[in-house]
């Protein structure tokens, strides 16, 4: 089951090929309190992975937006890409048309925030292949109304963040290897940030005290008491190092220095769980793309 991160392969012929939408995970989050529409102020550290969706991106004449093939179990105008490409014409006045292809690699439901990656760059790439021009702080504004994850893969670079999560500054950290493990079960991040017992009171921190060691995660134990598969993935991993839940979960992490220690563990894991090895990144691949275009 385990799985290695690959290229993604060649499909459509899009413009510019096709794009990463990596995934991220979440090193540390903290509750420190809820604002009045409900939503809670966190203080996150986000990194992304080498672990990608891929899209490509088809201009087509008559002004719609569409996927060439839904991904089963989300409507096509529900679709996240769908809604950032739709978001961006509303925003801009915009009448060009696209076909999306989506090459899926990342789980859904997991907390490494693949629907909001996608969406990420959808907005990015679409700005560029639409020459709309849009600054990138106006992408991240139009990313917010699609998701609280979406601000910062249009960031593109490893960051603290506090608000609900687009209040960014770029921070740098060592780019080790993580094995992630995907438990089979959806954690649905409203009905945790629901839950009566979740801690939402959590002293604000300072960055120095991420990098000093302060790396929980206060959905941890909601989570945990709510899906027991993610229980048994935390105890799995924590025979090897020490593991943590990535934003709302189902996804836990442990990181390593190396990719051959993370290799051992990743081997070990493999005939048991859906496990994924894949290295961090401060910056984004997406934009490394971009450049070269
Ligand atoms: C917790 C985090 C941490 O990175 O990640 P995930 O576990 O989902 O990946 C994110 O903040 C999740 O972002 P995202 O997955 O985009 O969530 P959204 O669609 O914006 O929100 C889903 C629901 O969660 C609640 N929500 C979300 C974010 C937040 N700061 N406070 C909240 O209370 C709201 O009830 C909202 O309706
Ligand atoms: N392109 C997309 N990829 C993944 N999920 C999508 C997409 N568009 C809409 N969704 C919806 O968003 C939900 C959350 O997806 P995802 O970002 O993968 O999880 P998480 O936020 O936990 O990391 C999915 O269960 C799905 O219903």
């Amino acid at each position: 089951m385990g799985f290695i991160v690959t290229e993604g392969m060649e499909f459509i012929s899009g413009w510019g090929g096709k794009w990463p939408a990596p995934a991220k995970l979440n090193l540390m989050l903290r509750i420190t309190g809820r604002r009045e529409d409900g939503y809670h102020l966190l203080q996150t550290v986000f990194q992304m992975l080498d672990l990608c969706d891929w899209l490509a991106f088809r201009p087509v004449a008559d002004g719609s937006v569409s996927l060439l093939s839904p991904i089963p179990g989300v409507p096509e105008q529900e679709d996240l890409t769908v809604r950032a490409a739709n978001l961006l014409k509303l925003h801009t006045g915009c009448e060009a048309g696209v076909c999306i292809e989506i090459e899926k690699k990342l789980p859904m439901g997991g907390g490494l925030g693949g629907g909001s990656s996608d969406a990420a760059t959808t907005l990015v790439v679409l700005n560029r292949l639409w020459g709309l021009r849009l600054p990138k702080q106006e992408l991240m504004a139009l990313g917010l109304r699609l998701g609280a994850d979406v601000p910062v893969f249009v960031f593109g670079h490893a960051a603290w963040g506090e608000g609900v999560g687009e209040e960014l500054q770029p921070i740098m950290l060592p780019e080790q290897w993580f094995v992630i493990i995907k438990p089979d079960c959806h954690v649905n991040t409203k009905e945790i940030f629901c839950s009566e017992g979740l801690t939402r009171d959590s002293k604000v921190i300072k960055m120095s005290d991420f990098l000093a060691g302060e790396e929980s995660n206060d959905c941890t134990e909601e989570v945990c008491k709510m899906y027991p598969r993610v229980r048994d993935a935390m105890n799995a991993l924590s025979v090897y190092a020490g593991a943590r839940l990535t934003g709302t979960g189902a996804c836990v992490f442990a990181q390593f220095p190396s990719k051959e220690e993370a290799e051992v563990v990743f081997q070990a894991l493999k005939n048991e769980w859906l496990v994924f090895l894949a290295k961090g990144l401060n910056e984004s691949p997406l934009y490394k793309k971009l450049e070269q275009e």
